[in-house]
């Protein structure tokens, strides 16, 4: 209205001078101040707005009378959230605020560095004058922690990948996320209930340590290295503890980030409270490379930039080198950039522990290297449990007894155990004999194997009058076997 009069009553070189005497007086006499947050700061996503939206988000199923409900792929819950440019009262110590979400259309932009999204969202917050000190440090606070248990609380977990490289999406973010919804606990983990127990309260200090880590002065994170033979439950492993601990997980393809700096990007834009995954990770980095690069470089631990190079195959069978080096790595996970979160997890699994680097493996980067083993007697009465509901005592103790003798010559995995079990889960007497007998064959072409690998090795060394490496021929033996337990198992 009172643009409309200045409009008309001025002419247009002093409408705009005083159009801003006019909003300063009314600032003036307004009782109310008024602050902006906005979806996009700049050119990144304000956290503040995401803190905003969830914390009302859940006040507002209560009180709002006009709600937008959302509910996202492959979600399980319902999201409530303010329509737009509708307002909502909220109390806080007694005080009174008013939250806006206020959307507008955004200018067509001629050009961009990236596109950014067709609307302008953000929340305006109203509060008297009178109690601006009262409320603003605190009250923000309270939404920042609020949200964050929220998230916590919410069984929804999120999956994050990035499939795109490291390219950004049009509100700023590197990662692609998804519901995460893998149903592994550390109850249905197969393995040594010692070993369990001894990762748990690992955990457990580990997310209870805050102040432990402030008085050490060491950043407040932890890494795990997960190895063994493949099927043995390391991913389940990961499942599990993103399920123990209530942490998203952000599972880092490494072949589709190109450099260094795009490695540390996707850092920085990981949350707190979050386990970061590494996959095989003897198979994203080509390790053949490094020796080449070795012959160059005097010290492998002193100097390592440089010392990996990965490897990408292109869809037209081009080779492209990827520059991310073993530096970056290792930046990646224990250099002053890993500290730009806190309460982070990092978790790498491989199917051979001997291929990586010892610098990757050393504390501080890896703090805890946990062998995923072939099923053990102990982890199949929990796969029993899992698979058939059988307790202890549910089944013959004679037939456990024959299961206990077998099992660990078998070398089986937990993968193929279930697999088995599941197949027969209608019948469970049926379930568990012929998993008896598939021990006992598979145990019994592993001790053939053994001898035939052994009088081999003898049959050699006579051969090559005993100056050729013992530890040759193991290797040698050992390789024989591998390829004779796969084809063994894809009959399975
Ligand atoms: N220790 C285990 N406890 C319970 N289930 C298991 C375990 N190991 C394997 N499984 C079952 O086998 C399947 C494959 O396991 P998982 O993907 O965790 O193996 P992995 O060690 O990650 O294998 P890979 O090295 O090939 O990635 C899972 O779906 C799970 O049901
Ligand atoms: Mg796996």
């Amino acid at each position: 209205f009172c643009q409309s009069i200045i409009h008309t009553v001025f002419p247009p070189e002093l409408r705009f001078a005083s159009v801003k005497i006019f909003q300063r007086i009314f600032h003036w006499a307004s009782s109310y101040c008024y602050y902006d947050i906005t979806e996009i700061d700049g050119v990144n996503t304000n956290e503040l707005y995401n803190a905003v939206q969830l914390y009302l988000s859940s006040s507002a199923s209560i009180t709002g009378n006009r709600l937008s409900l959302t509910r996202g792929l492959n979600s399980s819950a319902i999201t409530f959230g303010l329509t737009n440019n509708d307002r909502l009262i909220d109390t806080y110590n007694g005080v009174q605020v008013i939250w806006e979400h206020v959307v507008t259309q955004r200018q067509s932009q001629s050009f961009s560095w990236r596109p950014l999204p067709e609307e302008k969202r953000g929340f305006t917050l109203r509060i008297n004058k009178k109690n601006k000190a009262v409320i603003l440090d605190s009250y923000l606070n309270f939404i920042m922690e609020r949200a964050n248990e929220i998230r916590r609380l919410n069984q929804d977990r999120l999956l994050y990948t990035n499939s795109r490289g490291g390219s950004l999406d049009a509100r700023g973010h590197p990662w692609e996320s998804v519901p995460f919804k893998h149903p592994s606990t550390f109850d249905t983990l197969a393995m040594d209930p010692s070993k369990k127990v001894q990762i748990m309260s690992d955990l457990k200090d580990f997310a209870d340590g805050q102040e432990f880590y402030r008085r050490t002065g060491r950043a407040w994170k932890r890494g795990y290295l997960l190895y063994g033979p493949p099927g043995t439950g390391k991913s389940s492993m990961i499942a599990a503890m993103a399920n123990h601990l209530g942490y998203d997980i952000y599972d880092l393809e490494l072949t589709e980030v190109h450099t260094n700096s795009e490695l540390r990007k996707l850092l920085m834009k990981t949350s707190s409270k979050s386990i970061i995954v590494i996959e095989d990770i003897d198979c994203s980095i080509n390790l053949t490379n490094r020796k080449k690069s070795n012959n160059s470089t005097s010290s492998a631990v002193r100097s390592p930039e440089g010392l990996l190079t990965t490897e990408m195959r292109g869809a037209a069978g081009e080779e492209s080198v990827n520059s991310i080096t073993l530096s970056g790595l290792l930046n990646f996970t224990d250099g002053l950039w890993s500290c730009c979160g806190s309460e982070r997890i990092f978790v790498f699994t491989t199917n051979h522990i001997e291929k990586l680097d010892p610098a990757l493996l050393r504390s501080g980067r890896m703090d805890m290297h946990i062998f995923m083993s072939y099923c053990s007697f102990d982890s199949l009465k929990i796969l029993f449990k899992n698979y058939l509901e059988y307790d202890e005592g549910d089944i013959d103790e004679d037939l456990m007894e024959q299961l206990k003798q077998v099992i660990d010559k078998a070398e089986m995995t937990p993968a193929d155990i279930s697999e088995l079990l599941i197949k027969n889960r209608r019948d469970k007497e049926r379930a568990v004999w012929e998993l008896l007998e598939a021990l006992r064959t598979r145990a019994e072409k592993k001790e053939k194997g053994n001898v035939i690998n052994e009088e081999e090795q003898e049959k050699r060394a006579l051969e090559t009058n005993g100056f050729e490496d013992d530890e040759m021929f193991k290797k040698f033996g050992k390789q024989e076997q591998r390829e004779e337990e796969f084809s063994d198992e894809k009959i399975i």
